[in-house]
């Protein structure tokens, strides 16, 4: 078995294949499927990796590993199974699948060192290697010819240690402990024979007779005001011993997490976990639906679930949405598990991210709660799998390789032989039709376990407001509640249903709007920097004073940005204090978090936010929620802009009243009588589920339908259309008569970045070799797209219609 298969990383669709190399003999004893290798590409040296080990190969001359990265895989088999999986059904390459289930600093060039880890001695080699010292560059090992077994072993066995130098603003990696090198009658004779003179070394070797347990040498030296000298002598003298200990970045301080115990659960959750924990505990792979009402104790079942999965000895992955991963989130799941949860989300630093992953690597944790690439963690006793929230488009990747969390969740689960459970108050068409058809389990939670009603929703029509002279852009009826609620010391939750970007600048002269130069975009204005930038690329000017088309000096912005809000209540309503949280005001790491915690300890009356305010939020003292405008996102050209106006809604008028204290919602909008609006009012799903059914089926949209969609760029238009055409036409030639293709239109964003964008729609359903024929497709233009800078992306399942 000394032949390697490895998937290299090269960028090319006809390289989708594993190469063959020759093992040498130094790496002979170590190299196993799932590490990561150096290997000759060429004229080139790129990294691969290996899926597996094989005693022969049809080539002849095979040329040799150069280097092998890891010491032990990063991958398991499943994940290397699972990367060919991802690849095949996103059409992306292997090594892009298989990069996305590792942190990035596994992904890129860091450098490597070797930690010494303890202080005994080393097998000799390594011994003379390290010289006395306690890290070496990993090169001064490989520069030295040594035993890669050896090296391997020591690592397996703690001596050692591979560190990968991320730069990190979190502090240490490790801290160097004390602990009595001699059993405690030899310290207590010790004690006996001290000189007088040594009184802190005396007391430090009094701590340790009474204290056997390691602590902090940092401790040692706090507590009795003493320096290094004082337990390097005791080190000397054989009586104390000095290790150094890995400590992870820990982002969250568990320590002051309250400890919670399964609560009993009601009738509803009782039914809704029982075939659950009957799925995990007979090792049977189901996927359920959990459609529960906002604040019917989903999570709790979630919670539950995963107490059984650990009693068993197996593994969970819980997915939450990005913007929902908040403390408050977090907390619920270390809270019941405490240091067996593992979190991973975009917040975290590189360094986070990996101390967090290897944590799962090396089974000391049960649990990693995460967002969308959590679903790869590299667990291999999995005992379940939830998906939190399980409509948030979030859990598609918008770049390659384009997988859904769902899609591989399942995959996963069917590995595993293990549920799959997907929660939401507002499921999506595709889950729900699933549920119907008996493909997905449905359990239904209706009421909210503290017995509330759910809050009364108002809809205010804003078209009227205008009839009688309210030009502001809030009603009557919102402004007074609001002013109510801050009377009562009570608090409000406010909606702009679009986000703060979409404020523009306008020349109310003539209407020119200042669009991208690259992009065919209009600018964004930002007020606190007083310049206009595009959303797509880097571009930004300052905001000019004379329209740049006819003049005129009368600029002005436009659009209901959140900063307009805020200004608008300031203007309308002094007293209140405000907290603002949009893209802007969330760039940095932790001011999300730091917001809510602001507004959950009462700092402010109000929380004005874009759509990341709608999820998961639990603030007792919150009785009054307001969207501003309902409708702002159903002129969207998206088919799901219904769907996502119903689930915004509901999501966010299950903020109001989760307490005692009843709930209150306002929802302004221009088109009441819209059924999204109107059924969110009444959180009457089913009844949007069979109205939007409708719609989807006329109008040949999913579930009744697959979409595929093809989008073509590069910098000159006519190759663009040209390319595009093309596609359509070798498309036609092969799809059934009943497959829909659409196009060549140009993108709704017809431009971007300077590269011309044209795409074309595929609407089919039952086309069994779709992904064949793309691929041949998309290997016909291979040489342009290597060549001449063309790109074709293909998007299976695609949710950015833009
Ligand atoms: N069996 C129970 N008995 C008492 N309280 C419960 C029970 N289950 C859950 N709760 C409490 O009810 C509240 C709502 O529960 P939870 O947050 O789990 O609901 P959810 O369905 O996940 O809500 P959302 O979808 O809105 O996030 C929480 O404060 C939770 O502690
Ligand atoms: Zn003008
Ligand atoms: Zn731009």
């Amino acid at each position: 078995m000394n032949i390697a298969k490895v998937i290299v990383d090269v960028p090319a669709s006809s390289i989708n294949q594993t190469f063959d190399y020759s093992i040498p003999e130094r790496f002979q004893e170590i190299l196993k499927p799932g590490m990561r290798v150096i290997v000759p590409f060429g004229p080139r040296k790129i990294m691969g990796f290996v899926v597996d080990r094989v005693s022969e190969s049809s080539f002849e001359r095979l040329k040799n590993i150069i280097d092998v990265l890891d010491l032990t895989p990063v991958l398991t088999k499943e994940l290397l199974d699972l990367g060919k999986w991802v690849a095949n059904e996103t059409l992306s390459l292997s090594i892009v699948a298989l990069q996305a289930m590792l942190p990035q600093v596994l992904k890129s060039k860091y450098k490597k060192e070797l930690v010494r880890m303890t202080d005994e001695k080393l097998p000799d080699p390594l011994e003379y290697l390290f010289a006395g010292r306690d890290f070496i560059a990993y090169e001064e090992f490989e520069n030295a010819n040594l035993s890669y077994y050896q090296l391997q072993k020591a690592v397996q066995a703690g001596d050692l240690s591979v560190h990968y130098q991320v730069q990190s603003k979190v502090t240490k990696k490790e801290v160097l402990m004390v602990k009595p090198a001699r059993e405690t009658h030899m310290m207590e004779e010790a004690f006996i024979d001290f000189p007088k003179n040594a009184k802190k070394q005396k007391q430090v070797l009094g701590y340790f007779i009474e204290n056997t347990h390691p602590i902090p040498q940092k401790e040692v030296l706090k507590q009795f005001q003493t320096t290094n000298q004082t337990v390097k002598s005791l080190v000397d003298k054989g009586l104390l011993e000095t290790y150094k200990e890995e400590v992870y970045r820990n982002p969250y301080n568990d320590e002051e997490i309250e400890r919670t115990t399964a609560l009993e659960l009601t009738e509803e959750q009782q039914q809704a976990i029982k075939p659950i924990l009957a799925s995990i505990k007979n090792n049977t792979h189901d996927v359920f639906l959990l459609h529960g009402v906002t604040g019917s104790g989903k999570t709790e079942i979630y919670l539950q679930s995963i107490q059984d999965v650990i009693d068993k000895g197996e593994e969970a992955i819980v997915l939450v949405p990005e913007i929902a991963l908040t403390p408050q989130m977090v907390n619920r799941f270390k809270g019941r598990f405490g240091k067996s949860v593992a979190v991973m989300h975009s917040a975290l630093s590189a360094g986070e991210k990996y101390d967090e992953w290897r944590r799962i690597h090396r089974k000391e944790v049960q649990v990693v709660v995460g967002a969308r690439s959590a679903i790869f963690a590299p667990f291999e006793n999995l005992g379940i799998i939830i998906i939190d929230e399980e409509h948030e488009t979030t859990y598609k990747q918008e770049d390659q390789p384009r997988y859904h969390a769902r899609d591989v969740a399942i995959q996963r689960g069917q590995n595993h032989n293990c549920p799959v459970v997907l929660g939401s108050a507002t499921p999506t068409l595709e889950s729900y039709a699933r549920a119907m058809k008996g493909v997905y389990s449905l359990a239904t939670l209706n009421k909210r376990t503290n017995d509330q009603p759910m809050p009364h929703v108002d809809i205010i029509d804003m078209r009227a407001e205008l009839h009688a002279g309210n030009r502001t852009m809030f009603s009557r009826k919102l402004k007074e509640s609001i002013e109510h609620c801050i009377r009562n010391k009570e608090q409000v939750v406010l909606l702009l249903n679009r986000r703060g970007y979409s404020t523009f600048v306008m020349c109310r002269d003539c209407g020119h709007v200042n669009d991208c130069p690259h992009c065919d975009i209009a600018l964004t204005y930002h007020k606190n920097t007083n310049r206009l930038k595009c959303h797509y690329c880097s571009y930004e000017e300052i905001v000019p004073s004379i329209c740049p088309e006819c003049n005129s000096d009368l600029i002005r912005y436009f659009g209901t940005g959140t900063q307009r809000v805020e200004e608008a209540i300031t203007e309308l309503i002094p007293e209140a204090s405000l907290l603002r949280m949009d893209v802007d005001t969330t760039r940095r790491k932790g001011s999300h978090e730091k917001i809510l915690k602001e507004f959950g300890e009462g700092k402010a009356d109000i929380l004005l936010g874009t759509q990341m305010i709608a999820k998961g939020l639990d603030f007792e003292n919150v009785t009054l929620v307001g969207v501003l405008t309902a409708d702002s996102m159903l002129n969207l050209p998206d088919f799901r802009s219904s769907e996502k106006t119903f689930q915004l809604l509901t999501q966010v008028s299950g903020r109001a009243g989760r307490h005692e204290l009843t709930g209150q919602v306002l929802v302004q909008t221009y088109t009441p009588e819209h059924y999204s609006v109107k059924l969110a009012s009444e959180y009457n799903f089913l009844e949007f589920y069979k109205k939007e059914m409708g719609m989807r089926k006329k109008f040949q949209y999913p579930p009744y339908y697959f979409l595929a969609l093809i989008t073509i760029t590069h910098e000159n238009k006519v190759k663009v259309i040209q390319t595009a055409q093309r596609i359509v036409h070798l498309l036609l030639q092969k799809v059934n008569q009943n497959t829909v293709v659409l196009g060549p239109t140009p993108s709704p964003i017809p431009r971007i970045k300077d590269r011309y964008r044209y795409q074309c729609m595929i609407k089919y359903r039952n086309e069994p070799d779709l992904r064949v024929y793309l691929n041949k497709i998309l290997d016909q233009f291979s040489d342009d797209v290597r060549k001449n800078n063309l790109i074709i992306s293909v998007d299976l399942q695609p949710y950015h219609l833009m």
